[in-house]
């Protein structure tokens, strides 16, 4: 036991410390240790946990360099309790003896003068080396502490080195304050980094609130960055987007030039296709020494906007890759004089589909659709080719211009081409290969530059064997075919729900939820009518919920009947042919809407043309007026 010192012989700061242990009536021959409960230890090392996190790589260095000597690291919290040690044997244990163990408290009011204390209360590194130590049973140790400081200068704890004093060595202090300086360094970028999360976070939100889309990119026209809604315009799932070229979806000189400008300014992009009506603005961000980093892409949605209907392929979701192929091919082809053949089920997008090809052919001329199935069969040919005045009684007076002139430059959509009557085949067919048309009662043929584009639900193959459809105009008019794929095919429904949802809410005005159950029933339903008849069962379902029942989330319960759910496997199902089932769902529809048929076909989610089609196969359902 070394003896206790004179007190000039100690240093100033010590005499301090000796001072104040005597006024605060510390015991040296008998100390009164102050412990924590595990509970409070746990606690209290908790409110430490970022220090530990963001400096274990300076405590181990330091740990390594006094690893299997009579050495140990500690660490205290700011009120003086040991919470972290490494060290090893027997080292440790002598020193548990005098509680330098995890859970004791070392300020000066609890242990007299010793490195962890006196360093908390001057606020200063500092070695206490043997009989320094006020306390008799410490003055076998040797200790040197420096207080640790968070990047903002607030006192978090003491970092302490202690050993037996016999092998004191005044150069020690020195190697704990570097070390106590580096946990400070790294506590800034730890906070930093965090921040920069924290930051990137701010920003996801704040891009997640903006309705415009919002897309970022990389120097090399990567996305690396998209809210919900320009990834509900770029038609995937918003962690498929990043990584995707830019040029994918817009044209890629405008890229190109935007990407190798050096002049920093906003410019205006235009996309290949899909919403045209959408303004995108381009917004270059710099770096500190001013060269672009990313690009900002803002879609920009006109106040006066067109509705949906009145676009042409405003708002399309593509997320399907089935539909994208389809959608690329036919952009590319659009430009060429091939005349199309869109097939896919009643409701699956044709008429969108060809809208989008004839506004990514570049043709000036109007888009002009007419659907064959809806018009009688003796009007057919004037409606196509259009007549003189006088020609057939009941005609204009001043004769009719008909879609093939009106396509002139333009693009003609036959849809329903399927139900053309064998006679009009063969009009069609010669227009076709002559590119000219000639008015009923007129002789002079009119030259016409028209692309065609046909679409049909049915099966052509069948009809040409059947005779209810020419070959030669099959094979004319299927140039190039696409088919789309039914709902049920297609991987993106729950992307298209979500639009029609968007529109819904833009009617009534407020956001509306959708839970997790009715997400899971419209999964597993088999959409006959496809899109049509999804687009329908939204509607109906939020109506229902915000304007009968007054709340903001869709629930099973509001759902409509849904008209034909796939059947559980391992259960048997009544069976009913598919014609019996549509005859069925017909009548009830038409019984339901009390003879309207436009309110009939909202109910079956298909169109109008579609219905009066269908009648024609249950002629005793039509209603009698
Ligand atoms: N990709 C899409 N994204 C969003 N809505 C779509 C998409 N494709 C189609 N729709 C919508 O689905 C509905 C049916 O589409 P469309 O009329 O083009 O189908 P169709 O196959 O031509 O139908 P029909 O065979 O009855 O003529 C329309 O309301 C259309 O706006």
């Amino acid at each position: 036991m070394q003896t206790e010192p004179k007190l000039n012989e100690l240093p100033p700061m010590l005499v301090s410390s000796w001072k104040r242990s005597r006024k605060w009536g510390v015991d040296p021959k008998r100390v009164q240790d102050e412990l924590l409960t595990d509970g409070e230890l746990e606690d209290r090392r908790e409110r430490m946990h970022d220090l530990f996190q963001a400096c274990a790589p300076v405590l181990e260095t330091l740990y390594t360099q006094v690893r299997h000597s009579a050495f140990m690291v500690l660490v205290s919290d700011r009120d003086g309790y040991i919470v972290a040690k490494w060290g090893d044997p027997p080292f440790t244990e002598r020193a548990s003896r005098v509680r330098l163990d995890v859970g004791a408290n070392w300020e000066e009011r609890v242990k007299g003068t010793n490195a962890i204390g006196t360093a908390l209360a001057e606020s200063k590194p500092i070695t206490v080396w043997g009989n320094q130590h006020y306390c008799e049973e410490n003055r076998f140790l040797t200790c040197y502490a420096a207080p640790l400081y968070s990047p903002t200068g607030e006192l978090l704890g003491i970092l302490d080195v202690s050993g037996d004093a016999r092998l004191h060595h005044p150069h020690t202090l020195g190697m704990v304050i570097t070390a106590a300086q580096a946990c400070q360094a790294r506590l800034l970028l730890h906070q930093a980094r965090r921040e920069l999360v924290l930051h990137l976070r701010e920003a996801d939100a704040m891009m997640e609130s903006l309705s415009h889309p919002m897309i970022a990119v990389d120097t090399e026209g990567l996305i690396t960055r998209v809210n919900q809604s320009a990834a509900r315009w770029l038609g995937h799932a918003m962690e498929d987007c990043i990584g995707q070229p830019l040029t994918r979806w817009f044209d890629p000189d405008e890229v190109k030039a935007l990407l190798t400008s050096s002049v920093h300014d906003v410019s205006v992009l235009k996309p290949i296709f899909t919403d045209r009506d959408v303004s995108w603005v381009a917004k270059p961000i710099l770096d500190d020494r001013k060269r672009t980093f990313r690009i900002h892409l803002v879609g920009r949605i006109p106040v006066n906007r067109p509705t949906v209907e009145q676009t042409a392929v405003s708002n399309l979701v593509i997320g399907c890759p089935k539909v994208r192929e389809v959608f690329e091919l036919a952009i590319r082809i659009a430009p060429s004089p091939l005349t199309l053949l869109i097939r896919g089920e009643t409701g699956t997008g044709k008429d969108r589909l060809a809208r989008a090809v004839h506004e990514a052919s570049g043709r000036k001329g109007a888009f002009v659709a007419v659907n064959c199935g809806a018009i009688p069969e003796t009007l057919v040919e004037s409606e196509l080719f259009g007549y003189e005045k006088g020609a057939f009684t009941g005609a204009r007076k001043d004769g009719y211009k008909g879609k093939f002139e009106a396509a002139d430059g333009g693009t003609l959509f036959l849809d329903e081409i399927g139900d053309m009557p064998p006679a009009s085949q063969v009009a069609l067919l010669r227009v076709l290969e002559e590119k000219k048309v000639t008015r009923i009662g007129s002789h002079r043929p009119i030259p016409v530059d028209v692309r065609v584009i046909a679409a049909t639900h049915q099966n052509l193959e069948q009809a040409v064997a059947e005779g209810r459809f020419r070959a030669d105009l099959f094979y004319r008019l299927r140039e190039m075919e696409l088919v789309l794929p039914p709902l049920r095919e297609r991987t993106d429904l729950r992307l298209l729900a979500e639009h029609f949802l968007e529109k819904v809410e833009q009617e009534l005005g407020r956001a509306i939820g959708v839970s997790a159950e009715v997400w899971s029933i419209l999964e597993q339903h088999d959409w006959p009518g496809n899109l049509r008849e999804l687009r329908q069962v939204i509607r109906q379902s939020a109506y229902q919920a915000c304007l009968i029942r007054g709340v903001d989330w869709i629930s099973p319960q509001d759902l409509p009947p849904l008209k034909r759910e796939k059947p559980e496997t391992g259960k048997t199902v009544p069976f009913l042919s598919i014609d019996d089932a549509e005859e069925q769902a017909i009548a009830q529809a038409i019984q339901a809407a009390r003879g309207n048929l436009s309110e009939a076909a909202r109910l079956l989610g298909i169109g109008r043309t579609t219905l009066y089609r269908k009648l024609r196969k249950y002629p005793h359902l039509k209603p009698t007026c």
